[in-house]
């Protein structure tokens, strides 16, 4: 007889806001200490709680980080990442419009950063660095919007 193990990892949802200002500049934040991949930064957003819709997620999540309201939000793109504290589906939505000025409100550092396309086509964010690797491929795309 044998016996295994098999360690089941359930896949997390998560709301991912990109805000767009007026001067095309993106708003990153800095993962604060005591969170997994501390230090690295990333677009706001959060886990979905059941029963929420990801742009009710999106608001909740912006509204507790940022301090923020937003109007509407704009789904662009999901992607799929397994890091070894969670796999994450990422649902990315556009943001254009909010009310109140974001502020960190969990200890965290923010930086309006423009996305310059380099000479090989990857982006320079010399503010925001590391940025969460599944969120690195996706600048160049969003750079060209
Ligand atoms: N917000 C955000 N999360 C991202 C991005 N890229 C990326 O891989 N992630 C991952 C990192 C985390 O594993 C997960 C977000 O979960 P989290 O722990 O920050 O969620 P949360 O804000 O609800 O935090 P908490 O209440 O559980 O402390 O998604 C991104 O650009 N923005
Ligand atoms: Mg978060």
């Amino acid at each position: 007889m044998t016996t295994s193990t098999t360690t089941q990892v359930k896949r997390i949802d998560v709301a991912v806001g990109v805000l767009r200002n007026a001067q095309g500049e993106y708003l990153f934040a800095q993962r604060p200490e005591g969170k997994p991949m501390a230090g690295y930064w990333e677009f706001p957003g959060g886990k979905v709680e059941a029963g929420e819709s990801i742009h009710d997620a999106l608001a909740r999540e912006l509204h507790e980080e940022l301090g923020i309201d937003i109007g509407g939000s704009t789904h662009w793109l999901e992607v799929e990442h397994v890091y070894p504290h969670a796999h994450v589906l990422l649902h990315f939505r556009i943001i254009t419009d909010w009310q109140g000025e974001p502020h960190g409100r969990e200890n965290q550092d923010l930086h309006w950063q423009r996305l310059l396309i380099s000479a090989d086509g990857s982006v320079d964010t010399p503010s925001t660095e590391p940025i969460l690797p599944a969120t690195v491929p996706l600048l160049p795309r969003l750079a060209q919007l």
